[in-house]
């Protein structure tokens, strides 16, 4: 399927809800779900350091370490299949990756809370592409408090398979979050590709 323009004021956010098929996003799920070494890392928030709820791993090409939420992440070596999935999306956005983070929610009571990917090293008007696999979870966005459109938020629901892309003034206009949810629902992995250094 194609990436297809989500109407938003200010973004630039693209939806491919089947970019990968059911057997294909399965196979993946399994891969990298065994394959990568998970870690669960602290994160300082209002000064305090608590556990984030979700494991994380970033992998990249040498030299691109990124501050994320207070950590200096030093990448992991590209996996062959990291490196494969990188490929497919390059493919279809046109544009080029030099690093993943990679987030696995756990359940339902793991999640995201609001943010925007605005670190400087990601440069004025990012592109991430976002491919999810597992469990569909709600993916939310709402206007940036302040410097965001009048706007109400947004609800998508990220299916396994999906891809999302988000990129000119998405980050520096909007937030982001994956809440918890109170169903039963099992794991879901989430990549978000990004070219990081040098802007
Ligand atoms: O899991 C998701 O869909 C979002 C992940 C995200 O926002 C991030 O890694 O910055
Ligand atoms: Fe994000």
């Amino acid at each position: 399927m194609p990436l297809t323009p989500v109407p938003l004021p200010a973004a630039d956010v693209l939806l491919d809800p089947a970019f990968l098929s059911a057997a294909e996003a399965e196979s993946w799920l399994q891969e990298l779900t065994s394959t990568i070494a998970w870690r669960h890392e602290p994160i300082k928030l209002f000064g305090r350091e608590v556990m984030q709820p979700r494991l994380t791993a970033w992998h990249g090409d040498a030299g691109a370490a990124y501050r994320y939420s207070g950590l200096l992440l030093e990448p992991q070596p590209w996996t062959p299949a990291l490196q494969a999935l990188r490929q497919q999306v390059e493919e279809s956005t046109g544009a080029s990756f030099n690093s993943v983070l990679l987030n696995l929610y756990r359940s339902g009571q793991d999640s995201m809370g609001w943010h925007a990917d605005d670190e400087p090293e990601l440069g004025p008007e990012p592109i991430i592409a976002s491919v999810s696999l597992g469990s569909a979870r709600r993916f939310r966005l709402r206007p940036r408090p302040a410097a965001g459109p009048a706007h109400p938020p947004l609800t998508l629901e990220l299916a396994a398979g999906s891809l999302l892309v988000m990129g000119g003034t998405t980050q520096r206009c909007w937030q982001h979050a994956v809440p918890k949810t109170a169903q039963a629902v099992g794991p879901r992995l989430n990549l978000t590709f990004r070219r990081v250094g040098n802007h």
